[in-house]
């Protein structure tokens, strides 16, 4: 089973909910739902810096998280070391955030991306590896 966390404000709550349910259907995915637990508003660095943590240290793989935009989250969460969040509006980002940036944080905007193309993002993310070779090379100039 692949250890995911999922983070949200008020602005991802209900798109959150709707992604932990698709990975239930998927199956193969141990989900760790950190919050926000409801619509009322939050903000969204307690979020992200969490849902970082958690992948920074191990324990969890991967990490979706959520804000309005997807903005703001994935910001907060690329302050942690070793983090690399991606905010994904297509599919062709997901997946070359993966194959060219291994992205370990995938963002999405509740506010933004409607929920089908959601699913579908989310699913080729998870899919898609690392391509590593010159990409690798270019990954660890990020630090
Ligand atoms: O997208 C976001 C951050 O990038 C937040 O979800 C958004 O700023 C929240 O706004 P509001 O408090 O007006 O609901």
């Amino acid at each position: 089973m692949t250890k995911l966390v999922l983070a949200a404000d008020h602005g991802g709550f209900e798109l959150k909910e709707i992604i932990k349910k698709f990975l239930a259907e998927l199956g193969g995915y141990a989900v760790k739902d950190i919050g926000a637990y409801s619509a009322e508003s939050v903000d969204y660095p307690e979020y992200g810096h969490k849902a970082a943590a958690a992948v920074a240290s191990g324990q969890a793989e991967r990490g979706i998280i959520f804000c309005g935009t997807g903005i703001g989250i994935s910001i907060a969460a690329n302050k942690t070391a070793g983090i690399r969040a991606a905010n994904c509006v297509s599919e062709y980002m997901a997946e070359m955030s993966r194959s060219h940036n291994d992205a370990n944080i995938l963002a999405l905007g509740g506010r933004i991306v409607e929920p089908e193309l959601a699913k579908k993002i989310v699913k080729i993310w998870l899919d898609t590896p690392f391509a590593g070779g010159r990409h690798e090379r270019r990954v660890k100039q990020i630090g």
